[in-house]
């Protein structure tokens, strides 16, 4: 049976489900130097996990869907499997991304920015668009990318997609690859981020991405900060290449005080909360406890596991 370190967040149930199984729990706050050369099996991730043996351990179940913080090359060498959560947060996710596009599309947003100066919009209206009819382009089309789509399309918007592998999917009234990317850009009223972040996808919204999009695109990031070169997505703000910004996920996380974007009226700042899933610990416990018994029965996992080498 497995000694478990657990560097997430197990209710005191599932940790008796754990040890009626005849596993062994190990607080991450508890790990002593012997008991982390032991561990078999990590749950969550903390700087506890980064302690144990990893020519001994079998197998990681994070909590999040992207797993960039991870050390994937060294859980690679020594083979190591990685399950995430994708999936969990894709409702979520895409009922933020509706809130972010009418609190910008309608006026809403510079309404809340301009507080009690807000009575002089009803004379210079903000400038305000209908999303039905308007083309919103997706980048990855997942769990996340396919359930905003699918909720766009019932609003009457055109969804074009963008993955590293063009198949369709839910949701998309066209699926492009990657290499169509400003192609795609060039056609986007609004542009949704909802790439992992692995070395293909860093700074995948660069100076030539803002260029490439041409129609003035709302742009919204739910994906992760560090996708977007911030200082290129500033200069489009300041230039209207991008009419305005949802951004959930920064690069930093916390966004500096001193960045520009917090003054811009035409940007949405929220602190990396779109994804917050109800029940979380027991969906995340779910995935893992069906992939610890086929684990132990069939040496592989039941769902969820990460490619290594792709980064999601
Ligand atoms: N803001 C939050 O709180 C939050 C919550 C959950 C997930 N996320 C982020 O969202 C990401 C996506 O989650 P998901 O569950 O939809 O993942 P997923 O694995 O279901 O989908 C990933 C998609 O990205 C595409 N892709 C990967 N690399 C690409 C590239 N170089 N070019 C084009 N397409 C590429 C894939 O083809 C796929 O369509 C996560 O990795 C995570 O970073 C953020
Ligand atoms: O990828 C995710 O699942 C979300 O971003 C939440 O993950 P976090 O709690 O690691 O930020």
């Amino acid at each position: 049976m497995m000694k478990i370190l657990n560097s997430f967040s197990l209710k005191p149930e599932q940790r008796q489900t754990l040890e009626a199984a005849g596993h062994t729990v190990i607080d991450a706050d508890k790990l002593d130097d012997a008991t982390a050369q032991q561990i078999d099996v990590v749950y969550g991730w903390n700087a506890a996990a980064t302690r144990v043996n990893f020519d001994r351990l079998q197998f990681v179940q994070a909590m999040s869907a992207g797993v960039d913080y991870l050390p994937l090359a060294e859980l690679a060498k020594h083979h190591v499997l990685l399950a995430n959560t994708s999936g969990i947060h894709a409702e979520p996710i895409a009922e933020y991304v509706l809130g972010a596009l009418f609190t910008i599309s309608r006026g809403i947003l510079p309404a809340i920015r301009a507080d009690r100066d807000m009575w002089t919009l009803r004379q210079e209206r903000p400038p305000m668009t209908l999303l039905k009819g308007k083309t919103a382009v997706i980048f990855g089309t997942g769990h996340i990318g396919s359930t905003i789509a699918t909720k766009l399309q019932a609003l009457g918007l055109h969804t074009i997609g963008v993955s590293a592998h063009g198949r369709p999917a839910a949701g998309f009234d066209q699926v492009m690859t990657d290499v169509a990317t400003h192609e795609a850009a060039g056609r986007a009223d609004v542009v949704i981020n909802a790439l992992p972040l692995t070395p293909d996808t860093k700074h995948f919204y660069d100076e030539a991405f803002f260029a490439a999009a041409s129609k003035q695109p709302l742009f919204i990031n739910i994906g992760r900060g560090p996708s977007v070169d911030m200082a290129a997505l500033t200069q489009a703000l300041k230039n209207k290449q991008i009419s305005a910004a949802a951004l959930d996920v920064v690069d930093p996380e916390p966004l500096p005080q001193d960045s520009p974007l917090w003054g811009m009226t035409n940007v949405l700042l929220t602190p990396h909360i779109s994804g917050t899933v109800p029940q979380l610990r027991d969906k995340v416990f779910k995935i893992f406890n069906d992939n610890l018994k086929t684990l132990i029965s069939s040496g592989q996992l039941a769902s969820h596991q990460v490619d290594l080498t792709r980064g999601y």
